[in-house]
């Protein structure tokens, strides 16, 4: 059984690979590694643009400034230490980047021109230009208004970067597909674009901004074409799908090592490790193939132009068949990041039309091997790191599978080596065969098989008798 199950598996793996490598090439001849490198780096004028507005280039050791609005709607359900946290975490996600020194301030308001009171912004001033280690001031904040960008420069006297420029970075480091460094270019641009508006555009300079505009969405455009094919020869393969979704770091990439067993797979303590959604097959209990969808990881306060190049690699995640939610356990902001990934799902959810996104989500809470209290009964707890409560989800996500694919487990009685076994074979998983007790002719055949196979069994070798 175990040989045969081995068999089926890696005639399956030959398939799948089969049908990504063929779109893939293709893809290739239409959009090569080379064009796209030609596309993002030969606009010097550009270049040196984004340069000069990001800091691209340069490696800091920040203070990070975490605001703090006290009340009125700005006030958010995580707290300012936490927040400062996922900041440091940012920051330790570049190579060589440092945290020298951490700072929460209190502000009434996002808004104000010099985002600080004059008293808070004499007491920063003192800190960071009496420390010569500082060489960068990160403000945790989605995106710095220009003008008080030049004013806080003008004061610091250090380069100014805000939480868009930071994931910039750290996009542009992971992004490692030709898809994503297309996205994070088109993110980059449209930051460039705003940034020098502030500062009177010349009209080359426009030209330059809708040449490159123009050239990033048709390359985006091409692979995404491959990118549906790929997809659409998957769903007549007829596997069914799970995605796996979480907020950034929560363990999505190293929960799909630990289902699927594949090696490859380099979960990495970093945010924003995984950038292109990427396809694995794995088998449930029952020796179900699946296939497990490992998407972007999510991160609240982004702005929205940042957030809609990357909605595009959740499209797998709305058409899987279901959802696996990946949460952080040993989190200190556990409720904010799953309030902000249930926020997420439903916006994509009335965005794109698909109704039942949220009725296809099954939540796990990952990294239990670092807490000691169970945060919520009805929620699975495992530890993809160290294998605990693995086969119960394996269990949970194959009976959730066979629910919402229509599919059954089943045992039929058959002849030995009739046609009915080649057709099983064929249109259904077969698990088992056993000689039957009775009558060493019949095989007892435990399979899995769709609803509409099933029918079509029932049609071809019951009902035509
Ligand atoms: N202690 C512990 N660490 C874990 C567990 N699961 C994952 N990790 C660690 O958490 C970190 C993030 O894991 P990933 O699998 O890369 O997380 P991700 O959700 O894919 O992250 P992004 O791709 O950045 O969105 C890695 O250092 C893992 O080793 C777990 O069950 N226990
Ligand atoms: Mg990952």
């Amino acid at each position: 059984m175990f040989i045969r199950k081995t068999q089926n598996f890696l005639k399956v793996y030959y398939k799948i690979n089969k049908f990504s490598s063929t779109p893939l090439r293709r893809a290739e001849a239409v959009l090569s590694e080379q064009s796209v490198e030609e596309i993002l780096n030969t606009d010097n004028e550009y270049n040196e643009l984004a340069n000069e507005f990001l800091h691209l280039s340069e490696k800091h050791r920040c203070i990070v400034i975490q605001p703090y609005v006290k009340w009125g709607p700005r006030k958010l359900s995580i707290t300012p230490h936490e927040q400062l946290e996922e900041a440091i975490a940012l920051i330790k996600t570049l190579p060589s980047w440092k945290v020298v020194d951490t700072v929460v301030v209190p502000l009434e308001s996002l808004e104000k021109k010099t985002l600080f009171k004059s008293g808070s912004m004499e007491k920063l001033t003192n800190m960071i230009t009496q420390n010569p280690e500082i060489t960068a001031v990160f403000i945790n904040t989605s995106n710095l208004k220009s003008i008080t960008n030049s004013i806080l420069q003008k004061n610091f006297r250090i380069p100014i970067l805000d939480r868009y420029k930071i994931v910039m970075q750290i996009l542009k480091m992971h992004a490692k597909s030709k898809y994503a460094k297309l996205q994070v270019a088109l993110a980059e641009l449209y930051f460039v674009q705003r940034k020098s508006q502030a500062s009177n555009t010349t009209e080359a300079l426009k030209l330059v901004f809708q040449n490159r505009e123009q050239k990033i969405k048709k390359a985006i455009l091409d692979l995404r074409n491959e990118r549906m094919l790929l997809r659409n020869k998957r769903r007549k393969l007829e596997y069914p799908v799970i995605a796996v979704v979480g907020y950034t770091n929560a363990g999505k990439t190293c929960l799909i090592k630990a289902l699927t067993g594949e090696e490859t797979l380099q979960p990495r303590n970093q945010l924003f490790a995984t950038l292109d959604v990427t396809v694995h097959l794995g088998m449930l209990p029952s020796g179900l193939e699946v296939l497990f969808v490992d998407t972007v990881g999510f991160l609240s306060d982004l702005p929205t132009k940042l957030i809609e190049c990357f909605v595009a690699t959740l499209e797998d995640a709305i058409l899987a068949d279901v959802i696996l939610h990946v949460e952080d356990l040993a989190s200190s902001c556990f409720d904010y990041k799953r309030d902000h990934v249930f926020k997420t799902l439903s916006d994509l959810s009335k965005e794109t039309g698909c109704k039942n996104i949220m009725d296809k989500v099954l939540n796990v809470g990952n990294k239990c091997d670092l807490v000691q209290e169970i945060k919520d009964k009805d929620l699975l707890h495992i530890s993809a790191k160290s294998g605990i409560g693995i086969e119960d989800l394996r269990f949970r996500l194959e009976k959730e599978i066979l629910k919402v694919t229509s599919r059954h487990i089943l045992t039929i009685k058959i002849p030995n080596g009739g046609d009915e076994i080649r057709w099983l074979y064929k249109n259904a998983t077969v698990v088992s065969e056993n000689a039957d007790e009775n009558d060493s002719q019949i095989m007892k055949t435990k399979v899995i098989i769709t609803d509409s196979n099933l029918k079509k069994f029932k049609h071809n070798f019951v009902n035509s008798k």
